[in-house]
C-alpha cells in the first residue's frame, strides 16, 4: 500500500541552528501516531515542512505520492491541519470562517460541523463573536473543527489540545477515536500530554537530536520492559 507520508534526509535550519538533521520517516494509511520531542525539538518545523508550509533545505516531503511542496487541489482537499496558533481570520466570527472554508473545498461534511459547533460550545452567542475576543481554547476548539469538516484523509494537529480544559481534551479525544480513526484516516499529532496519547496513539515517534530516534507500535516499544510511556521518554530524549 502507497504510503500517506514520505519524509527523505529532511534537513531545516533557522540562522545557525540546525534544527532537522536528516529526518527519514514513512508513515503508512490509517497509523496513528503520537509524535513526541522535547520543547524545542522541531516538531511544529517538522510537521510544517511535511505538509509543504516550510521549505527545507534540503531532502523532502511527499503526501499521498505528491511532492509536499507543489500539491493539487485534489491533494490538499484530502489534507487537516491544526496548527499550534493560529492568528489568521481573526476578523470573522466562527460561522462566517467556517462557511468560508466550506466554499473553498469540494467535500464539507455540514452534518458533522453543526454537531460539533453544538457539542463544543458554538451553539449560542460564541458562533457570531469575532474570532479576536474568543478564548484561547475556543479558537483550538474551532481550529480542530475546521480541519475535521472536509473529512480529511490525513490529518496533521500540532499540540491539538494544549489550551483545552479536561472536558474539551475529552470531547476531543472522544471525536478523534469515533469519528477519525474509525473512517481509516491517517493522524498524526504532537502533544505533551502522554496520558491522553496512551488513549488514542497506537505508535508513537520520537523526535530527538533533529531525527527521529525511535518510531513504532506503543505496546511494542514498551512490552517487556517494565516502562511508562513517561520513563521511554525520559530515555529517549534524555
Ligand atoms: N521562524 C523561526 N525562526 C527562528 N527559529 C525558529 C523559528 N521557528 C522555530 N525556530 C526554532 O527552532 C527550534 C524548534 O522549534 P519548534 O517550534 O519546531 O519546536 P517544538 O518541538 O515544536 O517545540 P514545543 O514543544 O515547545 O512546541 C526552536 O529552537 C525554535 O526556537
Amino acid at each position: 500500500m502507497k504510503s500517506v507520508v514520505e519524509i527523505n534526509n529532511l534537513h531545516k535550519a533557522f540562522d545557525k541552528q540546525q534544527v532537522l538533521q536528516g529526518v527519514n520517516w514513512t508513515i503508512e494509511p490509517g497509523k496513528v501516531i503520537g509524535l513526541l520531542g522535547r520543547n524545542g525539538a522541531g516538531k511544529s518545523t517538522l510537521l510544517e515542512c511535511l505538509l509543504g508550509l516550510r521549505e527545507a533545505d534540503s531532502g523532502g516531503s511527499s503526501l499521498f505520492g505528491h511532492p509536499a511542496g507543489a500539491l493539487n487541489d485534489e491533494v490538499r482537499a484530502n489534507i487537516g491541519y491544526v496548527p499550534q496558533k493560529s492568528e489568521v481570520f481573526e476578523w470573522l466570527t466562527p460561522l462566517q470562517l467556517l462557511d468560508y472554508f466550506k466554499a473553498l473545498y469540494p467535500r464539507w461534511n455540514q452534518a458533522k460541523v453543526d454537531g460539533l459547533m453544538q457539542r463544543w460550545g458554538f451553539d449560542g452567542d460564541t458562533a457570531n463573536k469575532q474570532i479576536a475576543k474568543l478564548s484561547g481554547g475556543q479558537k483550538q476548539r474551532l481550529s480542530i473543527i475546521r480541519a475535521l469538516a472536509h473529512d480529511p484523509k490525513l490529518l496533521v494537529l500540532d499540540e491539538p489540545v494544549a489550551s483545552l480544559d479536561p472536558i474539551g481534551r475529552r470531547d476531543f479525544l472522544q471525536e478523534l477515536i469515533s469519528g477519525v480513526i474509525e473512517r481509516d484516516t491517517t493522524v498524526i499529532f504532537s502533544t505533551h500530554i502522554l496520558s491522553d496519547l496512551e488513549r488514542v496513539a497506537l505508535d508513537v515517534a520520537f523526535l530527538q537530536g533533529g531525527k527521529i530516534v525511535l518510531q513504532g507500535a506503543l505496546d511494542e516499544l514498551l512490552e517487556g520492559k517494565n516502562l511508562s510511556l513517561e520513563d521511554l521518554f525520559f530515555e529517549v530524549t534524555k
